[in-house]
């Protein structure tokens, strides 16, 4: 028996009675692994309801204190059923066990527990002011949460990027309708076992499955009743989603598409700089948002390079992702799959030279119903390529070399997107100057996806807008109120 997701709303799953139903297919081999609800508008409606009712209710009423010892809780729980948000999030995306267990799944519990500790630690600020009388006056400000978020998800880091809204959402006292994305619903809805479980106050933490335009996100983002909308995805689904929240000037909290430089010097630390741009190409197939597609490599070790790097790449282990030796793993659909091969085509009608990959790997019978594909490298093209100006959002990146610091800013800049670089050089000076110049919202020097959720992360132009991440977070998911008394 198929199992079938439903809405997750007011504290439990609502029934499958009636639903329309879409399938989830695994992207290892394509079977259908479970139905999903898509929730229509008047599900939608319902859990806007929800959400606002809880926030009148005892979730208002909780103390600070109180709100982060149950976001702690919600995080024991996810650690306790740990195996069970890795089995689903793999379930989902077909990624490798050492993936989520080592990447993704561990940020969950992470998630909720930094933004519990913000919250009671952050300071409120007070200015006393001097008056003609004399007596002075006294001025202090207050957060007050925002209200109703609407928490728009993509598929690519399930379960990490909806807990990375909603840790802060949830700790500045606010409750949330989310909607995860279509191709990866499995988590969302664990996580509502867990919400229940923990005893988190219902209509709190809501979720509604289904599509985008025309479905439930849609419905989500032009509900009136809906303050505020987090979403991470494509930057073209951002300028629809901006026009949305137009309606009633909802705020809106942007984490959109990337086209990072990995920049590596030749002063490197050269097996460090090899293993580093292959991560920040090939993990997750790819599919990261800070992930590395475009690579400028000094000239004097660009051979050197580009042969260590493709050693790495055909190294790679296709295969299941319970099977510990997979240490590589399909797109997220066909849809996807098919986007991909795309661009593979179109680099090699632009005059590519394929160093590896390209194209589609002869898997084995069980798995030829898969979304998979061959991780690529890519010389030879110039600098206007639409493989290296355009987010593909695969396993693939292209190599150029480059002479100069002023060549390689120029060039690392020369793209609509500004999200992340990584920079890999012994140099530091030289480092901490680039930092400075290169337009993206955060520099990796000699690392990448290395995360201290404290700092601000969010992109520059058109990779997202506002920053979240400790109290940066803040700004977004409360109101800021000051009061003047008159002493
Ligand atoms: N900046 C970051 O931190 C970050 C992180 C992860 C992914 N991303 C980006 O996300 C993209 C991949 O994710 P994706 O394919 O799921 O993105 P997507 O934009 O296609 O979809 C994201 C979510 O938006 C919903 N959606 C689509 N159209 C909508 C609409 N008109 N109204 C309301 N909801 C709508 C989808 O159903 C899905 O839940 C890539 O561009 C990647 O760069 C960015
Ligand atoms: N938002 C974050 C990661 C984004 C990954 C993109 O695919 C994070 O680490 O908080």
């Amino acid at each position: 028996m198929t199992r079938i997701i439903t809405s997750f709303i007011d504290g439990e799953f609502q029934p499958a009675e009636g639903a329309r139903l879409f399938d989830k297919r695994s992207p290892v081999d394509g079977r259908v692994i479970a139905r999903i609800a898509e929730a229509p508008q008047a599900e939608v409606d319902r859990a806007v309801r929800a959400a606002r009712a809880a926030l009148r209710g005892d979730w208002s009423r909780m103390t600070v204190e109180q709100r982060a010892a149950m976001l702690h809780a919600v995080a024991d729980e996810i650690t306790r059923r740990f195996d069970d948000f890795v089995a689903a999030e793999m379930a989902d995306t077909g990624q490798p066990s050492h993936v989520m267990t080592h990447v993704f799944i561990p940020r969950g519990a992470a998630n909720f527990k930094i933004f519990a500790d913000v919250v009671k630690n952050v300071p409120t600020e007070s200015f006393r002011m001097d008056t003609p009388d004399g007596r002075g006056a006294l001025n202090y400000a207050i957060r007050k949460p925002k209200g109703v978020i609407g928490v728009i998800c993509p598929w690519n880091a399930p379960f990490l990027l909806m807990t990375w809204k909603l840790g802060p959402a949830l700790a500045c006292g606010n409750t949330v309708v989310v909607k995860p994305s279509e191709e990866t619903p499995l988590t969302a809805a664990l996580l509502g076992e867990v919400m229940a479980k923990v005893g988190v106050p219902k209509g709190v933490y809501n979720v509604v499955n289904g599509f985008g335009p025309k479905s439930t996100g849609e419905f989500v983002t032009t509900h009136p009743q809906i303050d505020a909308i987090t979403f991470t995805g494509e930057t073209r689904t951002g300028t629809a989603i901006m026009k949305a929240a137009a309606e009633g000037l909802r705020d809106v909290s942007f984490e959109l598409g990337g086209k990072n430089a990995g920049i590596v010097f030749a002063d490197a630390d050269f097996d460090a700089a090899v293993d580093g741009i292959f991560r920040s190409a090939f993990l997750n197939t790819g599919q990261v948002c800070l992930g590395t597609e475009r690579v400028y490599v000094e000239r004097p070790i660009f051979e050197r390079f580009r042969d260590a790097l493709k050693a790495k790449v055909e190294a790679v282990k296709y295969g299941r992702p319970e099977d510990h030796a997979s240490t590589y793993g399909p797109l997220i659909s066909q849809e996807h799959r098919d986007k991909v091969l795309g661009y593979y085509q179109r680099a090699v009608d632009e005059g590519a030279t394929v160093v590896t990959g390209g194209g589609v790997p002869d898997m084995p019978a069980d798995l030829k119903g898969g979304c998979w594909v061959q991780p690529t490298i890519w010389t030879g093209l110039g600098d206007d390529a639409s493989v290296v100006r355009e987010e593909i959002f695969g396993p693939c990146c292209h190599l150029r070399p480059f002479d100069s610091e002023d060549e390689v800013v120029a060039l690392a800049n020369d793209n609509v997107y500004g999200l992340s670089t990584t920079i890999w050089t012994q140099h530091l000076a030289r480092a901490h100057r680039m930092a400075e110049r290169i337009e993206v919202g955060i520099t990796w020097i000699n690392a990448w996806f290395l995360r201290d959720l404290r700092t601000p992360f969010g992109g520059s132009k058109q990779s997202g807008i506002g920053r979240e991440g400790g109290v940066h977070s803040l700004e977004f998911y409360t109101e800021t109120r000051n009061v003047c008394v008159k002493l």
